[in-house]
């Protein structure tokens, strides 16, 4: 994948070619999931045909906090699976210090990083709470009904990058990937179906949600770069009663990393189909 600007891990990387998204104030209101309602972007010139959404962050602050804190406490156990799991560093809830050896999680059904197939023996129970987020988004934009089994917890440092890859494991390659970003922004680059296109590159902030859909779903795509930044909307308006006994040391651990859950449909039917008759 070509990469279309300066990008060296230490020094600063010459934003001036990367797309940023704005926000225009939020509503008042807000519906369920902590979620206002959607400011999505589907107009620039450079991803308007393709089918790729950006919605800039529509959660609220409790909202950030609650998916940083599933991510960090919850995703992680067992039977989700992950790059620790029958490792010698065991991620533990209850010790901050082996959060940093986390590189993924995964969910529902499992990703084989090997061979790239879902398989029917390898899923546990997707987590009731990221479908229904994945299934609201997907009725709000308008898109069939949306069914979450597959999912990539992404755990990124400031010094991570994600080399340019398509997400093709999936049988349902209709329905929409979504991507949704917590902590440090990154620059995100999409490419074409090629690796010889050249991407266009975006900022992704805290809250923000990429879908690709149409045919950017089968587009390259890279993170090439973590930023680190001052910005931390997680913790505004910040309610300590509310809050987790365990957030004093999720939101230290945040403000040097990057939280990515990518969310797939696997479609379920059409993987037993396929076992069956292979
Ligand atoms: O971290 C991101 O923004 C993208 C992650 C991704 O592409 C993947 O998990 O397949
Ligand atoms: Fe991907």
């Amino acid at each position: 994948m070509a990469v279309c600007f300066n990008l060296s891990k230490s020094g600063s990387p010459d934003l001036s070619r990367v797309i940023h998204f704005n926000l225009t104030d939020h509503d008042a209101q807000k519906y369920e999931f902590e979620v206002y309602p959607l400011n999505y972007e589907m107009k620039h010139a450079d991803i308007e045909e393709i089918g790729l959404l950006f919605i800039v962050n529509p959660f609220t602050a409790a909202g950030q906090r609650y998916w940083i804190q599933r991510c960090y406490l919850d995703y992680p156990n067992s039977p989700n699976v992950t790059n620790l799991t029958g490792k010698k560093h065991i991620w533990s809830k209850n010790d901050v210090h082996t959060w940093k050896y986390l590189r993924w999680t995964t969910l529902g059904y499992h990703h084989n990083w090997d061979t790239k197939v879902y398989s029917l023996d390898h899923h546990t129970p997707f987590p009731a709470d990221l479908a229904s987020l994945n299934a609201f988004f997907a009725k709000i934009l308008q898109f069939p009904p949306y069914f979450a089994e597959a999912a990539i917890v992404n755990y990124y440092h400031l010094d991570s990058t994600l080399a340019g890859h398509v997400d093709r494991s999936e049988f349902d390659l209709e329905a929409p990937l979504f991507s949704i970003s917590f902590g440090s922004p990154a620059i995100f680059l999409l490419g074409g179906q090629t690796k010889s296109e050249e991407p266009s590159a975006m900022m992704l902030n805290s809250g923000d949600v990429v879908v690709m859909s149409g045919q950017s779903r089968l587009s390259y795509h890279a993170v090439p770069k973590i930023l680190s930044s001052e910005a931390t909307p997680w913790l505004e308006l910040e309610n300590h009663e509310q809050e987790r006994p365990e957030w004093i040391h999720v939101k230290k651990v945040i403000c040097q990393s990057r939280i990515n859950l990518n969310v797939r449909q696997a479609q379920t039917e059409t993987i037993s189909k396929s076992l069956l008759t292979t």
